[in-house]
């Protein structure tokens, strides 16, 4: 399966979807890391994450009361092809946050997803709200890039990293003064990202390897979370009813990308989710 043709698959892409997109992906993304080390080496890519602002305090941001929206820039996805143009995205991110986004999510590979450093680093530029590195790091090199280019928090996949690579990681962006946000897809991922001390997990409905969405996941896994934990509903948010269902398992926070930047007013639909987020009758986590 190619970047071009994965989303051929499908709507909600099923089963029928390559169990090896996430390997395919991680193949790709390894090719991409070996290619940019050749250019910067590591050494320098170090100098500048330390060179870089402080990073902001995103469990903090995420963990005041209301349902948190994090929206992402998403110009494409191996599920669904050619989302939005997103031309400036940093346009975008000024609008999400006047929206009342509480945190940009910015997709940075490039292959599946039309994503780039230089997006993450413009939208830093642009808001003042934490922005999430959102790709598939898999060595410390792409730790340090995030924060060179302004990341607050940098996504783990458990699905795609051995539990010592995991738990490395997940040190390494902590000694950056970053916040790891672990991603989980079932119940053992969930163990493993707690075993890791894992502060912030977001619970994929996407099945990554078959690229089926199926929201009842987050209602599993998210009860069994420590309530210090912050608990992050990512994938199929389509409108408030979707956000209003996830808080009712626990949400803290819930990721969304492809409800955003369809929409004709990125800003509106933004802010029709934090007003429902917001919202009185919407359920609260019990901390
Ligand atoms: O979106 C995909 O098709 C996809 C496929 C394989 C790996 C990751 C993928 N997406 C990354 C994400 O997790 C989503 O961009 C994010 O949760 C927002 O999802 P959505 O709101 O459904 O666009």
């Amino acid at each position: 399966m190619t970047a071009e043709h994965a989303h051929a698959e499908g709507d909600e892409a099923g089963p029928a979807a390559s169990a090896s997109v996430l390997d395919e992906i991680l193949a790709g993304v390894r090719e991409d890391v070996a290619r940019r080390q050749e250019q910067v080496p590591l050494e320098r890519i170090r100098e500048l994450a330390a060179a870089a602002p402080p990073p902001l305090d995103a469990y903090a941001a995420l963990r005041r009361p209301g349902v948190a929206v994090i929206a992402e820039v998403k110009r494409s996805s191996p599920s669904k092809g050619k989302l939005a143009e997103i031309a400036d995205p940093a346009d975008l991110a000024g609008e999400y946050a006047a929206g009342g986004a509480r945190a940009i999510s910015v997709l940075t590979e490039g292959r599946w997803f039309g994503g780039s450093l230089d997006d993450l680093a413009a939208v830093r530029a642009a808001v003042g709200v934490p922005v999430l590195r959102k790709d598939f790091v898999v060595s410390s090199y792409q730790v340090h890039e995030a924060r060179a280019h302004g990341a607050d928090l940098v996504l783990l996949i458990v699905a795609a990293l051995e539990q010592n690579a995991l738990v490395g990681l997940l040190e390494r962006i902590e000694s950056l003064g970053m916040t790891a946000l672990v991603e989980v897809h079932d119940e053992e991922e969930a163990d493993r990202a707690l075993e890791a001390g894992a502060q912030v997990i977001g619970v994929n409905a996407r099945d990554l390897r078959t690229l089926e969405v199926d929201r009842s996941v987050f209602e599993r896994i998210a009860p069994g979370l420590p309530s210090s934990v912050v608990k992050i509903a990512e994938s199929g948010v389509r409108g408030p009813h979707d956000l209003i269902r996830y808080a009712s398992a626990g949400a803290d926070a819930v990721l969304v990308g492809e409800g955003l930047v369809t929409q004709k007013s990125p800003r509106e639909a933004v802010a029709e989710l934090v007003n429902a987020g917001n919202h009185p009758a919407t359920p609260r986590p019990v901390r």
